[in-house]
């Protein structure tokens, strides 16, 4: 079952065409992502989705119900963590959780078990404004979690992380999906949304210009594989002429050699003795972005 049909919402700021026709469907405990460059279209179409503003054209069900206005059957099932997040002041992690828990007529056990889920258990007592920027993101999520609900959205979670604290956040939302959860989430991050998302919906300029599993969206651009030499391991004249290769270029650092057909060029490559410090590069999400835009992708 759907938990999400969005058909061709809309949504301008004056003059801006933010949102420009905007369809997909996410299934139940679906992982989602809304990908794309700053200003795409990403949290307005989110908070369409949400409830939390009025599209100008356009439908939205959420779990079967139309979220605007504010529709209170949603709140207990849905959770939401937004780019900007707001606690309680001089609360710990645990009280600013068992606050929320309070507000949805949860139990205070269940703030240990959220905090457990997302990697906080021994920061229980530290007061938030005294946690890291990654610390304190995991908190907002937990507090997204607290009521347990059957979808959750969250809002470039891993924005403005170290390379470490991303990782260590998208384990915490893995767990999340592995609990049956429905997720949507923003991202600019093209490499993240590929490993994490079971399908992304590409968007630039308020639109959606692809939408699939992020391996049928690299597949389908038939691209070439790319293997990359450390420049000098072989001539360029000899690279040509093995067997699968059909484009070679050269830079200061690299040789690369483009090939549909990888298996004899890497065989060929191996009887050389040439393997070490090679490369097998395939398309990414940033390429499929290429193709549909024509331009080079900018978070
Ligand atoms: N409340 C608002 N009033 C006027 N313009 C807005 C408002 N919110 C967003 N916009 C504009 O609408 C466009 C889409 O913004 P939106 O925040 O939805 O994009 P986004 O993809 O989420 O970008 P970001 O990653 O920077 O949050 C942008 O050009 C933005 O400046």
């Amino acid at each position: 079952m759907a938990a999400i049909v969005v058909e061709d919402i809309r949504k301008s700021y004056g003059d801006l065409t933010a949102v420009d026709g905007v369809s997909f469907t996410v299934a139940e405990g679906e992982f989602f992502g809304i990908l794309g460059p700053n200003g795409a279209g990403k949290t307005t179409t989110l908070e369409i989705v949400e409830g939390l503003r009025r599209p100008d054209g356009g439908s939205v069900r959420l779990l079967g119900e139309n979220p605007f206005p504010r529709n209170v059957k949603l709140l207990p099932r849905v959770g939401v963590q937004l780019q900007a997040s707001a606690f309680f002041e001089k609360l710990s992690a645990r009280e600013q959780l068992e606050t929320f828990a309070a507000l949805y007529g949860v139990g205070p056990a269940r703030a240990r078990e959220v905090l457990d889920l997302v990697g906080l258990a021994d920061k229980a007592e530290t007061r938030e404004d005294r946690l890291s920027g990654g610390q304190r993101q995991r908190l907002s999520i937990a507090c997204a979690l607290v009521h347990d609900p059957d979808v959750v959205f969250l809002d470039e979670p891993t924005a403005a992380l170290d390379p470490q604290a991303r990782r260590n956040l998208w384990d915490v939302l893995r767990a999340i999906q592995a609990r049956g959860k429905t997720i949507v989430y923003t991202t600019h991050y093209l490499d993240e949304a590929e490993v994490l998302c079971d399908r992304v919906a590409i968007m630039d300029s308020g639109r959606v210009l692809a939408l699939d599993t992020p391996a049928a969206l690299v597949r389908g651009l038939d691209a070439p594989v790319r293997v990359v030499l450390e420049r000098g391991a072989l001539a360029a004249a000899t690279a040509a002429g093995l067997p699968g290769a059909d484009e070679v270029t050269e830079d200061d650092q690299s040789l690369t050699i483009s090939t549909r057909t990888p298996a004899p060029l890497l065989s060929a490559l191996a009887e050389r003795g040439t393997l070490d410090g090679l490369q097998v590069r395939t398309a990414t999400l940033e390429d499929v972005f290429l193709h549909q835009t024509g331009r080079e992708y900018r978070a």
